[in-house]
This record gives structure tokens, sequence and C-alpha cells, in this order.
């Protein structure tokens, strides 16, 4: 037999099905053969709370720790190890990615000639594929260890073409590019070239550019689009005389010969476009779907060569016909899957096989509970409402064999006010999933919406609701519980775990107002992931990390912070501006972000390996004038805290640093009359009878764009692939904010406030108040407050 509910939030799916479970248990039905499975941990466990009085053989799992308990720990890997792998691979493919890059940008008119140093240069194994690799991305500067080791080892060409490409440049001042000049800098350049340092790169394009104004078919080249096809077509341009040289001088051929040569060359340069275009049509192309697919191929090849098992692949593999697991489940005879709308599809297929493997020998039930509007893990429904297609698959199935298919409908909400539910139908009402519904409880709700200016420093939001969590501490009554409020009673539910969540901590916590959850947890989210890509960067020079911290609220850079971050040392890494101006041209990254690279990479030029001390990434935090003012007052003992485990630890492994951090947050304590904060995420299947959601984010802005060694690599934005998959995902978020914001709303029993900037939550919001109150929405302005008691309204 199967069950299933489809019904609204509130209206007793969980309560439902651990009211079937009680009565099983009631029949003396074993615990054992009882499985109750989810999608998150949080269900599991709310599922596992309730029925621990009934039995304590029932089992409760999510659909990967069911899973996980077929296989051997020796397979599995994990996060790290997965991320790592994923990291190596990634790593090898730009680097076969960009010999073929390079071969193709060879293919002009004087490629063999180029083509022919490359691979002289490769054969002698002088430079490391990086090199090249920055050969590559980084138009006109030939890496400096090129030129050196070059040098050393005798090959000349290269070091000559970069010396005359920049001398060529003078010469053609000075009138000085005859032969002499040709072997003085094979005689004397290299102690010149090896002197060169980057900072010297700013002069060069100078000369260029000067060099450029005086020909007319470079006029047009500008600074930041000089690539080395310009170089080379200028080096090959003006210097004729020199490529016949370099033709005969380092072979000893004659110009015959050497042609003939270059012409081989040419041949196989050929074969490796081929190659190339073969590669960029099956594999690369400049859509990021296919380059992480590539990856993913690739990913999948190394873990089954190494018989390794991944988080993803726990619920891929299992077999339930395999005697050994089925030995495992043969006493199941009841399946209970709770928050069914969030299961991705090889989840469901968890889910039905082990139904289906169970089913075929002996008898079971399976019963399922979800809602469809409450789905707000995107990623686990890509591909549509994957819940009712589910329904009808399982509907099709109890046909053929002859199941009984009961479909439950619980109508009304035991949890929310009337007030509350109709409020909930209007704001619905504007999104693409309009609702009705009834309640079933006879307290009165309340709700109230206040719209503020969305300049972040405006601490009125935050003012404003500290006086509205006193207010309801110490004046209001709730009708359901028959009490006052206490802290406890009250829910924040904000969006994300930002830099403005961290600020309204401080808030609260200034204001002396106890928070149930503790602060390292947001501090976690808040500041130790940072922390984390700070270490990758320094570890590993991870630019994806390096990213991530730029663009990070949390953190203002200044010189010093930057200083004292990146300590003094040798110039082991670089990023140039004009790279930095590109980036912005390869993405959309705004002006400010920029800046802020460009800023900060003129501290990366004094790297060093690896900061040995943490000291002054939590100096950055504590003392930075805006954000640590705010840590300082939040979360001094936090940091405290935090700090013994770091000296606890040592100095060992950062990596295992961060991760023993992350297991280590479970160790704090909670305040149990505190106010609780969470993302509206977590608060699935939660209530309580005060919520107040906060959202002064403003319009959500889709960046998707993949980096590599600090190069944007995918996708370029012109790509129409790339503006295509941007409106998908566009569109999908759009569906999954109105879900978020279902869940949000319904997460109150009586009293609702919301607390927003200008941005999607208000304008739904305003516009269904407007509509209700009979006002016109131009009427919606700045501090704008819905009237209490909503109801009255309409
Ligand atoms: N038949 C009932 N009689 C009394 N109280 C009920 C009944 N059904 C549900 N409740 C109460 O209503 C509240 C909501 O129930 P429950 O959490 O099961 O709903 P849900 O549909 O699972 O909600 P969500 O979709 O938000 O997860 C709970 O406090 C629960 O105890």
């Amino acid at each position: 037999m199967i069950t299933w509910v489809d019904a609204s939030a509130g209206s007793g799916k969980t309560y439902n099905l651990v009211q079937e479970i009680k009565k099983l248990i009631l029949k003396k039905v074993h615990g054992e053969s009882i499985l109750c499975l989810s999608f998150s941990n949080a269900a599991a466990n709310e599922m596992k709370d309730r029925l621990r009085a009934y039995s304590d053989k029932i089992r409760f799992y999510t659909v990967h720790s069911f899973c996980n308990t077929f296989y051997d720990d020796s397979q599995l890997i994990n996060e790290i190890e997965s991320e790592n792998l994923i990291k190596r691979i990634i790593n090898d493919v730009l680097q076969e990615q960009a010999w073929f890059d390079l071969i193709y940008l060879l293919l002009d008119e004087w490629a063999s000639l180029l083509s022919h140093i490359i691979m002289i240069v490769k054969q002698d194994n002088i430079v490391t594929l990086n090199d090249l690799c920055d050969f590559v991305w980084n138009p006109i500067e030939f890496p400096d260890s090129v030129i050196c080791d070059l040098n050393k080892g005798g090959n000349l060409e290269l070091k000559l073409l970069n010396a005359n490409s920049i001398n060529s440049i003078e010469g053609s001042n000075d009138n000085n590019t005859n032969d002499d000049s040709y072997s003085d800098i094979n005689d004397h350049g290299t102690s010149e070239n090896s002197n060169d340092s980057s900072s010297n790169i700013a002069d060069k394009y100078n000369r260029l550019d000067a060099h450029n104004s005086g020909v007319n078919s470079y006029d047009r080249v500008s600074k930041q689009n000089i690539t080395p096809e310009h170089v080379f077509n200028i080096i090959m341009t003006k210097d004729g005389e020199l490529r016949k040289k370099l033709y005969s001088k380092k072979w000893g051929m004659n110009h015959i010969q050497s042609r003939e040569w270059l012409d081989n060359y040419f041949i196989q340069i050929k074969e490796k476009s081929d190659e190339y275009n073969e590669y960029q049509v099956n594999l690369k192309s400049n859509s990021i779907g296919q380059f992480i697919n590539h990856i993913k191929l690739l990913y999948r090849a190394e873990k089954d060569k190494n018989k390794l098992v991944d988080f993803n692949d726990l619920i891929k593999n299992v077999n339930f016909a395999d005697y050994n697991v089925l030995q495992k489940i043969i006493p199941i005879k009841y399946i209970f899957v709770d928050e069914a709308q969030d299961l991705s599809q090889g989840q469901w297929d968890v889910v039905l096989n082990l139904y289906k493997e169970i089913q075929s020998s002996n008898k079971c039930t399976l019963y399922i509970v979800g809602d469809e509007k409450q789905s707000i893990y995107s990623s686990n429904t890509f591909d549509g409402p994957l819940f009712t297609k589910m329904k009808r698959n399982l509907q099709n199935y109890a046909k053929t064999y002859g199941l009984q298919f009961e479909v439950k409908k619980l109508h009304a909400s035991y949890r929310s006010s009337d007030d509350i539910l109709h409020f909930v139908d209007t704001v619905m009402s504007y999104t693409n999933y309009p609702t009705k519904h009834i309640s079933n409880v006879n307290f009165r709700g309340k709700v109230q919406c206040k719209l503020f200016d969305d300049n972040r420093v405006d601490s009125k939001i935050f003012t404003d609701m500290i006086k509205k969590i006193r207010d309801l501490v110490n004046e209001y009554y709730l009708f359901e519980q028959g009490k006052y409020v206490e802290f406890k009673d009250i829910l924040i539910l904000i969006k994300k775990r930002n830099n403005s969540t961290f600020r309204l901590l401080s808030e609260i916590q200034n204001a002396g107002i106890p928070i149930n959850e503790h602060p390292f947890y947001i501090m976690y989210d808040c500041i130790v992931e940072s922390l984390i890509n700070i270490a990758k960067f320094a570890l590993f020079k991870d630019s994806t990390a390096l990213i991530a911290i730029l663009k990070n609220g949390y953190f203002k850079w200044s010189y010093e912070d930057l200083e004292m971050l990146f300590c003094e040392q040798e110039n082991i890494f670089n990023l140039n501006e004009d790279y930095c101006i590109n980036l912005g041209n390869y993405s959309d990254m705004s002006d400010e972000f920029l800046a802020k690279v460009i800023e900060l990479n003129k501290y990366i030029k004094r790297w060093v390996s690896y900061p040995k001390n943490i000291i002054p990434f939590f100096s950055q935090i504590v003392f930075n004038d805006n954000y640590g003012k705010y840590l300082m007052k939040l979360g001094y003992n936090s940091i405290l805290a935090f700090w013994e485990i770091v000296n606890d630890f040592g100095e060992e492994s950062w990596l295992e640093f961060f991760d023993y951090v992350r297991k280590s947050k479970k160790m704090v304590n909670h305040h149990n009359n505190g106010i609780r904060i969470k993302t509206v995420h977590s608060s699935k299947g939660l209530e309580s009878p005060i919520v107040i959601i906060f959202d002064d984010s403003k319009y959500d802005n889709i960046q998707d764009v993949l980096y590599d060694s600090g190069k944007v690599i995918f996708p370029h934005k012109q790509s129409i692939k790339y503006q295509n998959a941007l409106k998908k995902r566009k569109h999908i978020s759009e569906y999954e904010y109105d879900r978020l914001l279902y869940v949000a709303i319904t997460r109150s029993k009586e009293q609702l406030y919301i607390y927003t900037v200008k941005n999607k939550l208000s304008d739904i919001i305003f516009k269904a108040y407007a509509k209700e109150s009979n006002i016109a929405s131009q009427e919606i302005n700045l501090g704008l407050e819905l009237t209490k008691d909503y109801k009255k309204l309409s």
C-alpha cells in the first residue's frame, strides 16, 4: 500500500506521519521494521524526537545516511578529499587546454616560428607548463623564467624575441636595429632581463604604445587589448631581417631548409588544430556547463579507477538486490518519507528501488508526505515539479501491481491564525503559487510589515526591530499559550547568513537580548568560511578563494590589513593591473570589485608561501574598523573560545585545523530562553508563535563565472549559451524565491513582522498590502508600516 500526503504548511503532515507510526507501535509492530527517511537531518531528528518515547528500534535516516550504512568506510572520501581530487583534475584539464589554446593562437601567418620555439622549449623541458599557461594568458610578458632559463641553456631565440619586442621599439626610435644590437642583446641581455622585474611591465607597455603610435596598422591597438599575436606581428613585420637570422643562426640551416622544417611543423600544428577543434566542440566550448560536464566525467573515471565513493555516490551505487544489502533491509515493512518535496531524482530512486525490492518478496507500506510549495532546494528540483511527477509514477506502479494507492488530503492549518493565513494567501496570489488556506485554530493573529531605506549603514531597521522585540517581550500576550511573550517565542528568519546578519546579531547582543543559538554558529558561517578561504588562498594560492574573500562583505581591506595578512616577502605571485582590467571584460564584475582586486594585487606582490601564524587573520577581523567592532562587542567570548581551539591545535596543518573547527562548532552550548535566528532554509518544518522576517538584501545579482589560477575561464559573457543559462537560472530562482517566501511566512503561528528594504520581498508584500488596504501603490513609501491588525483591512 502507498499513501501520498500532499498538503499545505502547518496542516499536520509530520503530525499525521508520527501518528501513523504511533498506531503501528501500539499494534505491536516491531520498531525495527519501520524505516523513516527524510531529506534533511533536521526533519529526521524531528521525527526521532517525537517518537523517542515509543520505540528505540525505529530507524531514522536521511536518504544519504541510510545508503551510507551499506558501504565500507575505506571507500568513502570526504568533502576535502573530493575537492582536492577535482582540483587536481581541473588543473590537468586547464594545462591541456592551455596547450591547445596556445597552439590555436599560433595558427596565423607567423605561427610556425613561434611553434618551433615552443616545441624546443617543451622538448628541453626548460619551463613548466604553468609558465607557458602564464605566457598564453598574460599577453606580451614572457615569463621571466623562460627568459632566464633559455639564456642559461643557450636557447637564445626566445630571449631574443622578447628582448627585441622591446628593443625594436627602442630601436625604432634611435635607429638601433642592426646586427650589432642583436649580438649585444645576446651577450649582455641576460642580466638585464633577469633584473627586469614585473614592476617594469607598465613601462614596457608604454614603450610599446609609443612605438605603436608610429605604425599605421597598430594605431588602434590599445593598452588593454594587446595580445601575443600583436607582439609577434610587430616583431615580424618590423624585423624581417631578424627572422632570417633566427632561421639560420641557431639551427645552422639555410633559409630554404629552415623553411621546409618549419613547414613540417606547420603540418603538425594543423593536425593539432583539428584535435583542438574537436576538443572545443566535444569537451570545452565556451559553456561553463560543458566544461563542468567534462570535469565530472574525468572525476567519475578517477573514482571508478580507484574504487572511491563520495557523498553523491552514496545514493547512486546501492544495489538493493545485492544479497548482502538485502540482508540488512529484509525486516523493513514500513517506509515513511517526510519532506519528500525536496528529494532529488537520485534520492527518489533510492526510495523507490528500496520499496520495490522489498515489495517484490514481502508486503511493504510506503507513506510519503510533502508540499511542493515548500521545495526550496532548487538544485534538487531543477527539472520541474519532481514531486508531482513521482506521484504519477507511483500511481502507475501501484496500478500495475494491483497495490492500493491512497491520497490523503489535509485541508486546514493547525498552526497559523486566520490573519496569518489570509496574509499568506494574498501575498502568494502575486507569485507563481497562489494558495487558499483555512485555519483550524481559534486564536487571533497579527501581521505588520515595515519598509526601510536600502542604505545599509542606516541603522534604523535594526533599532526598530530591537524596539519591537523589547515591546513584544514586555507587553504582548500569546493567545494560544495564554501567557506573555518570552524571548524563546521569537524566531527571526533571514535569507542568508551574511554581513548584515552579523550586524543584526551584534545589535541584538548589544541590546542585551539573549540569543538561543550561540553566536559562534553564526560567526562560523559568517567569518570562519572566509578564514577557510584565506587559508586556501594562502596555502594553495587558490584564486577562487581569493575572489570569495574579496567579494565578502565582512572584510574591508585596508592597506595595513593587507600588509599584515600578506607579510613582507619576495614576489612569487603576481597579477598585473591590465590583467585585472581584463577580468572585467570577461565577467560581470563591478568596477568597485575590480578596484579591490587591483588594490590587493599590490600587496600580493609581497607574498609568502604561507603565513605561519593565525594572529594576522584574527587581528584583521577584530581590529578592522568597520566590522571588527561588531565582532568585538558581539563575540569577544566567541573569539576567545575559537582562539583557544586554535592554540590547542597548534600550527600543524591548516586544512586539518579548519576541518576540526567545522566539527567543533557542535561543542558550543545554547541559551535556553533566547530568540532564534535562522535562515529560511533551516527553518523548514519549524514553527514559532512570533516570526520576524528580516531581509535587507537588494535584488539578487546572479554571477556565474569560473575562475582558476587567477583567470576568468568560462564563460565569456558574450556567449549566447551563457546568456541563455542565466535566463534559465533567473527563471528558476524566481520560482524558488516564491517558495522561500511561502516557507518563511508559514512558520508563524500568531504574529508576523516583516522588516525589509526595497527589494523583491517588499515588492510582493506591499503590492498585496496596497490591494488589501485599497491604497494606490504610489503611496507606498519608505517608513511605511502596515496596520497591525491585518484582517481589519479587508
Ligand atoms: N490533527 C491535529 N490536531 C492537533 N494539532 C495538530 C494536528 N495536526 C497538526 N497539528 C499541530 O499543528 C502544527 C503543525 O503540524 P505539522 O508540523 O505536522 O505540519 P506540517 O504540515 O508538517 O507543516 P510543514 O509543512 O510546515 O512542515 C504542529 O504544532 C502540530 O502539533
